[in-house]
């Protein structure tokens, strides 16, 4: 429960996969915004006219078209739309043109005497404020924008001189019960989608990356390793003698076991990078970006030696130990992901084949033949 609400409240305990995918929704849903705004702008500008005198219609329109034209920008920036950073910085942007632009509309207004009472103007904030609804976002990102919605709103309000005024609180007062429903539906939003990434990525006995995961996140990790020359390891995990540790002791011990193996796995490898999937029945990978032969070799042996070390209850009443046998390989320049998985097998049953309980390097591949 305390880690769902952990979940919710901010994203530092998000995994990076996870980061991926909620960034890419914020990446789609702003361009979607951006798009129906830019339009929505600039098409405003024909009831402005039928609406205002043509000198403030004019003013507005140039104003309509500035905000326009950045929705436009906004729409086509294509940055690579798994990186979080971005698109909250994107997602903070489309706010940013629109509150200028509230600013920008009010100022004009009130300069020729219309206090935003013309239509399409009073709501604009309100529309902000709701607009935060659609992205799914934690609490703490939110509350930042919500504040940042109201506080436009105060100050445009201390400015005009109608702070206190009913009208004003009433507005006020508006804007944060929009605020809190927006808020609610946002962090809702969040939360289904990490239910849904849990079930749809995660292996439900271990609580570890299933075998789609791994395979997706290997290509991508492969991918940016060959692009930024850093090194990448995988290791893949086999428990030894399983088939007759279920037999002996049975399967709901053979369960105890497996879970054992994925905390130790986690425990070991603790870096945001790293990834452990469960692979197939016992069999288990580690994919961990940037992390070089020396390091690799390292966890490894660290990893061998707590499973080694492990002793465990088990429902028959019996305290039981298990081992493991690991491959490592190490990525090779222009390898692909099924060249290096087959290296990392090969290096686990020269690992089972030379006695269990033991890890063993991956050969490079053989250069092709000309
Ligand atoms: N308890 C339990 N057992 C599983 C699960 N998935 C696979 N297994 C068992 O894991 C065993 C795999 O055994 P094998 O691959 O034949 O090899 P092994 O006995 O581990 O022998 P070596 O790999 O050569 O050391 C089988 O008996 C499977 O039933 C699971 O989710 N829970």
């Amino acid at each position: 429960m305390w880690e769902v609400m952990n979940d919710l409240l901010a994203a530092r305990r998000h995994s990076r996969y996870f980061n991926h995918t909620r960034s890419y929704h914020l990446f789609t849903r702003v361009r979607l915004i951006a798009w129906l705004l830019m339009v929505l702008q600039s098409g405003w500008i024909l009831i402005d006219w039928l609406l205002l005198p043509g000198e403030v219609s004019t003013t507005i329109a140039y104003a309509r078209l500035t905000a326009s034209g950045c929705c436009l920008l906004l729409g086509l920036w294509f940055s690579h739309p798994y990186r979080l950073e971005v698109s909250l910085i994107r997602l903070l942007l489309l706010v940013l043109v629109l509150t200028l632009f509230q600013t920008a509309s009010t100022i004009i207004l009130e300069h020729h005497g219309y206090q935003s009472t013309v239509a399409g103007y009073a709501f604009f904030p309100f529309m902000i404020m709701t607009m935060l609804a659609i992205f799914p976002l934690t609490l703490f990102e939110v509350a930042g924008f919500a504040a940042f919605v109201l506080l436009v709103e105060l100050i445009t309000q201390l400015w005009l001189g109608s702070f206190g005024e009913v009208g004003a609180l009433n507005d006020l007062w508006l804007l944060a019960v929009l605020g809190a429903i927006a808020g609610w539906a946002s962090v809702n939003q969040l939360n289904m989608l990490l239910v849904l990434y849990r079930q749809a990525t995660r292996d439900p006995l271990t609580g570890l990356a299933n075998r789609r995961q791994v395979m997706e996140q290997l290509e991508e990790d492969m991918r940016q390793s060959s692009v930024s020359r850093k090194p990448l390891a995988v290791m893949m995990f086999d428990l030894d003698k399983f088939k007759s540790f279920n037999d002996h002791y049975g399967h709901a011990a053979g369960d105890i076991v497996l879970k054992q193996f994925a905390r130790i796995l986690r425990d070991n490898a603790k870096r945001k990078e790293d990834l452990a999937g469960r692979f197939g029945g016992e069999e288990f990978l580690l994919v961990l970006p940037g992390m070089n032969v020396e390091q690799a070799v390292e966890l490894a042996e660290s990893i061998r030696a707590a499973c080694h070390a492990t002793r465990l209850k088990v429902p028959t009443g019996d305290e039981v130990s298990f081992t493991t046998s690991i491959g490592i390989a190490m990525q090779q320049p222009d390898e692909d992901r099924s060249g290096l998985l087959q290296r990392a097998d090969e290096a686990l049953y020269l690992a089972k084949d030379s006695g269990r309980d033991r890890y063993c390097l991956a050969e490079p591949a053989a250069p092709a033949a000309a």
